[in-house]
């Protein structure tokens, strides 16, 4: 397997070719832990799990501790339920976060993806304040091979767009909607009051299958900060984690499960149309340690 920027890989390389266990590996893993973006908490949890394994199969051997380690984390990622919900029809999904985080990008790229699964997807541009970002989202719809329901003038009242497009994909039996929504108003009030109205006026014609919070892998604890009136008040039911490619942060992934208490249900991997994944705790636990 082609080893990612987030692997931690390298960092435990020297650690697992030791002759044994002792109190320098026990070090050099929280180290590796913490510099992956763990956090001190789920860091102290995970290194007190294996402590205990360890203790419990009398190991000192390294490589017991290497497959204990991937065990443990995938265990970890596996208490959350990864798997997107997209059984109605049409299943409708709305897409929110802060701007810059990747939002327009990774709709082009779940379009893509569902495609290969021979789903047929539609978008709505429920961020109806900037006609560049409007084209911007058409272009990356096409790219994902969606079709695009745009506000017919710009500042279109976002809900009216969002039922437009739900109207679109029941006269024409498209399969799947995505709604990009607003990163920004003045008022976070604002920004909430218009989720809910789009979510009121969504649901006269169909129910909402999944709210996915689009969250940048490398800003972290911040990143998570400048969402928390989305995870506050929008209902989140996944959170999709972009820029990981090129990050050093592989253990926000479990991180960010742990602290909201919301699955990690896709991860962008790089600005191509084709690098969108589905989240897979084995695949991310072996990826991580291997
Ligand atoms: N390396 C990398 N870059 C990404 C990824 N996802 C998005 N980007 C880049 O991040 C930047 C912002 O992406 P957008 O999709 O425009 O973000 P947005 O949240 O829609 O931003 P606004 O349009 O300002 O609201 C672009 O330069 C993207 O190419 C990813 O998974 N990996």
């Amino acid at each position: 397997m082609a080893e990612n920027s987030w692997s931690l890989g390298r960092a435990l390389r020297g650690l697992f070719v030791k002759p044994t266990i002792d109190e320098t590996t026990w070090d050099d893993l929280e180290t590796a832990l913490l510099t992956a973006d763990f956090g001190p908490d789920v860091t102290e949890r995970l290194i007190d799990e294996l402590r205990e394994k360890v203790e419990r199969y009398r190991t000192t051997d390294p490589r017991d501790l290497q497959r204990m380690l991937r065990e443990t984390l995938e265990e970890h990622f596996a208490k959350f339920d990864t798997t997107l919900r997209l059984t109605e029809r049409p299943a409708v999904v709305l897409v929110v976060g802060v701007n810059g985080v990747g939002k327009t990008t990774t709709i082009g790229k779940f379009a893509k993806f569902l495609q290969r699964y021979g789903r047929t997807v539609v978008v709505g541009a429920a961020d109806t304040f900037r006609a560049a970002a409007v084209d911007q989202l058409a272009t990356w719809a096409e790219r994902g091979g969606a079709t695009i329901v745009r506000p017919q003038h710009e500042g279109q009242d976002p809900a009216s767009v969002a039922f437009q497009t739900v109207a679109h994909a029941k006269e024409t039996a498209t399969e799947i909607v995505l709604i990009d929504t607003a990163g920004r108003l003045h008022t976070k009030g604002g920004l909430m009051d218009e989720l809910g109205k789009i979510k009121r006026v969504v649901e006269k014609q169909a129910p909402i299958s999944e709210v996915l919070l689009v969250l940048d892998a490398t800003t972290g604890q911040n990143g998570l900060l400048q969402a928390q009136a989305f995870l506050d008040s929008a209902g989140v039911t996944g959170l999709v984690l972009t820029k990981l490619d090129g990050s050093a942060k592989g253990g926000f992934v479990l991180a960010v499960q742990e602290r909201t208490g919301i699955p990690v249900k896709l991860l962008g991997q790089g600005e191509g149309i084709g690098d969108l994944t589905g989240f897979t705790p084995h695949v991310f636990a072996a990826s991580l340690v291997d």
